[in-house]
C-alpha cells in the first residue's frame, strides 16, 4: 500500500496549549475540566504512560473510544494522525504535531483517526492520556477497543 494522505488539519482532532502555572516551588497544569469538556468525552479513566528515548508507541486507532492525551513532559513527542474516516471531511488527511516539555498540549483524537507518537527527545517521555471509555470495558471484561496498525508493511502508517 502505497502512502495515500495527504498534510493538513484533521476535522474534529484538538490541539490546545496547556498552560503551566509556575512559582518558587515548580509548576501546576490542569489537564481536564468538565465545564470545558463535551459531555460525550468526560473521561472515564485515566492512565499515564512512559516511553523511552526515540521509541514510538502506536499506529492504533479505536472505533468507539476518544482519547484525550496530554504531553506536559518529561520530553518532546512527534505526534502523527492520519484520518480514515471515509465519512470526514478531512478523510485522507495526515497531521503531525508536536508536543511535550517544551510545547504542553492537550490533545483529543476521535475514534477512526489513526495515531500515534514517538518521544524525540533524549529523556523517558510521559504521556498522560483520559479516554471517554473505559480499557477492556466494565471490569475488564470485553475487547479492547483498538485497531493496531504496527506491522512494518501497513506503509499508509509510516513514523518519519
Ligand atoms: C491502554 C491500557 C493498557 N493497559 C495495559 C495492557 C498492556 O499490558 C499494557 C500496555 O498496553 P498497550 O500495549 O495497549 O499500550 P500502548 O501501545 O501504549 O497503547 C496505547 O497507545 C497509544 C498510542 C494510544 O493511542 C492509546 O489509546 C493506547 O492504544 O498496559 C491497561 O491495563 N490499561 C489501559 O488503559
Amino acid at each position: 500500500m502505497s502512502e495515500q494522505y495527504r498534510k493538513g488539519k484533521i476535522h474534529d482532532v484538538v490541539v490546545r496549549p496547556l498552560s503551566k502555572f509556575l512559582d518558587e516551588r515548580g509548576w501546576l497544569a490542569e489537564l481536564f475540566r468538565s465545564d470545558e469538556l463535551d459531555a460525550g468525552l468526560m473521561p472515564v479513566m485515566a492512565y499515564v504512560s512512559m516511553t523511552q528515548p526515540g521509541v514510538a508507541r502506536g499506529p492504533h486507532e479505536h472505533v468507539d473510544q476518544t482519547d484525550y492525551f496530554c504531553f506536559i513532559g518529561p520530553s518532546n513527542f512527534k505526534v502523527y494522525l492520519w484520518d480514515s474516516r471515509t465519512d470526514s471531511p478531512s478523510f485522507g488527511v495526515r497531521q503531525v504535531i508536536y508536543a511535550g516539555l517544551d510545547a504542553p498540549v492537550m490533545l483529543i483524537v476521535p475514534p477512526g483517526v489513526v495515531h500515534a507518537y514517538k518521544n524525540i527527545g533524549n529523556e523517558n517521555g510521559i504521556v498522560f492520556n483520559a479516554p471517554n471509555r473505559l480499557y477492556a470495558g466494565e471490569g475488564k471484561r470485553s475487547p479492547v477497543d483498538e485497531i493496531r496498525h504496527e506491522e512494518a508493511s501497513e506503509a499508509n502508517y509510516l513514523l518519519d
